[in-house]
């Protein structure tokens, strides 16, 4: 409450390095400073508008401090960080790569604690909807559904045909948590706050992960409304340099250097395959390999080119992180891709790839995208894996 009222009356004004008139201020790490201390120089100030409002100031405690901290990571004004307060000023400090640093340990566990103490259910299934896939989360029975400006250091879902809540409920009696909406790079969001909430899924006793997507087919014997099981995937922004587990590893999920090979689940995949005649699904469920680049752009006609060369089936703009993070932390994958479009490969031509193509194919297929992530759980759940099983 009291971070709430501050944030509201207290404008950004400047740059000092000489603490102001006030003489006590209180540390976010419970020290004082006073008046004429130097600052450390990554620091802004907040000040009163009408007025120094120091009651308020002096009762902003620790706690307080976290909370505005995890507001401004939410509200993408990361690198916000308390440092002191006192009178009618407030001293934060700029922490300019804070966005890069993921979130600690703890901020996780309260993600889950959040959801476990609201629902009943303890599921063990975690499913993750791309573009247009969101309608998946709607067979679920008995559902709780937590938007996900509710949940505690979650981020928001920006994109069309995302719907941004997590719906936890049961899929013929099974226990699944389904993220409605995913969350992107081009969003503005790094790599491991895209795919934080695996790790909330971890921490909640998730061990197996379908994750769906909606993507653009670069393969020429594929076709509008296949789906494509996956069975490798390129990690092209990884050949960048950039990964959702750059930064310090934190060993309670998994070790600095995963293995990647085998990232999605073979005998998922074989036994996926097997069934998918008895849904009468055989002629468009393909295998294949999915490449995830950056967006927002879809690509040019000399990307889709270089693409095909390296063995690149269908391309989108998602999967990866999550899939890298669930694998960092033990889960069992299995990932299809919904080819929505098939990417224009021609320079003569006015056709051009859209979301409105991407949407509209998604809604189109959704019976038979809701018969195979049945098929998938039930498969999952038979098989009773339990994470580090392999
Ligand atoms: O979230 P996914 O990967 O399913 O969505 C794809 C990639 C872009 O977000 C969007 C482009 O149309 O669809
Ligand atoms: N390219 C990239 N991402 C996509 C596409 C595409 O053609 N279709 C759906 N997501």
């Amino acid at each position: 409450m009291v971070t709430q009222q501050l944030a509201r009356r207290v404008p950004l004004i400047g740059h000092e390095s000489v603490l102001p008139e006030t003489s006590n201020y209180l540390m976010s790490d419970g020290q004082h400073m006073t008046t004429g201390q130097t600052c450390p120089s990554n620091f802004v100030w907040l000040t009163g508008v009408n007025g120094p409002p120091s009651s308020l100031l002096q009762s902003v405690t620790r706690a307080h401090y976290r909370r505005m901290e995890r507001k401004q990571l939410q509200n993408g004004r990361a690198g916000l960080r308390a440092l002191a307060s006192g009178g009618g000023s407030m001293c934060l400090e700029q922490t300019v790569s804070g966005d890069e640093t993921p979130y600690p340990y703890e901020m996780i566990e309260e993600s889950a604690e959040f959801l476990l103490s609201r629902t009943k259910l303890r599921p063990k299934i975690g499913v993750i909807c791309g573009s247009g896939l969101g309608p998946l989360a709607e067979q679920l029975e008995d559902r709780d559904i937590f938007p996900y400006e509710t949940i505690p250091n979650f981020p928001v879902s920006t994109v069309a045909g995302h719907a941004g809540r997590m719906v936890i409920g049961t899929l013929d009696g099974v226990p699944v948590m389904c993220m409605q909406g995913r969350f992107h790079s081009y969003e503005g969001y790094p790599l491991w706050k895209c795919a934080m909430p695996v790790r909330v899924m971890k921490l909640m006793g998730v061990d197996q992960l379908l994750v769906t997507n909606a993507a653009g087919g670069i393969n020429r014997e594929f076709n509008i409304g296949d789906i494509m099981i996956i069975k490798d995937h390129i990690n092209m922004q990884g050949f960048a340099g950039d990964s959702p587990l750059r930064g310090r590893n934190d060993e309670r999920y998994g070790p600095r250097f995963p293995a990647m090979n085998n990232a999605y689940d073979k005998t998922l995949r074989q036994k996926t395959l097997e069934l998918v005649k008895d849904l009468g699904l055989q002629d468009v469920v393909r295998e294949g390999v999915y490449v995830m680049l950056g967006g927002p752009t879809y690509e040019t006609v000399a990307e889709l080119n270089l693409l095909r060369v390296v063995g690149v089936d269908a391309v989108g703009m998602s999967t990866v992180p999550e899939v890298v993070v669930a694998r960092h932390c033990g889960m069992r994958v299995f990932a299809f891709s919904l080819i929505t479009n098939m990417c224009i490969v021609e320079y003569d031509t006015e056709a051009k790839a859209s979301h409105t193509e991407v949407i509209e194919t998604a809604t189109m297929r959704q019976k038979d995208l809701q018969k195979l992530a049945r098929l998938i759980i039930k498969i999952m759940s038979e098989d009773g894996y339990v994470a580090g099983d392999e």
